[in-house]
């Protein structure tokens, strides 16, 4: 069962509690770019994002150029924006921690 797309006041609503992503000119995904101290430490971020990710069936769209990750999220089997993009996204800011 896909998740459901986010109807417009839903949407504002996450969008708010992550003050950090910003919503595509598309409205449908969320991207932010995560810049760490070295390479390391983003391939690391992007090691724990992609265990957590494989356990939600949920995942980042992604580029890594040397300590920079830049990510989109949205889902793509419901064409937009659902709860699994904000709960992928609220975790790698847990992940990323100051960094970011
Ligand atoms: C079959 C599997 O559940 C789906 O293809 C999942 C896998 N990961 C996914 N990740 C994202 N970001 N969007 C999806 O729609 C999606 N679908």
């Amino acid at each position: 069962m896909p998740a459901e797309k986010l109807d417009g006041d839903t949407l504002k609503a996450r969008l708010s509690e992550t003050p950090d992503w910003e919503l595509d000119v598309s409205g449908n995904a969320i991207s932010r770019t995560f810049t760490f101290k070295d390479f390391s430490e983003a391939f690391g971020f992007m090691s724990r994002v992609a265990l957590a990710a494989e356990k939600m069936d949920h995942h980042p769209d992604w580029k890594n150029v040397y300590k920079t990750v830049e990510v989109s999220l949205s889902t793509h089997d419901a064409g937009g924006l659902t709860d699994l993009d904000f709960r992928l996204a609220r975790k790698m800011d847990a992940y990323a921690g100051k960094a970011g």
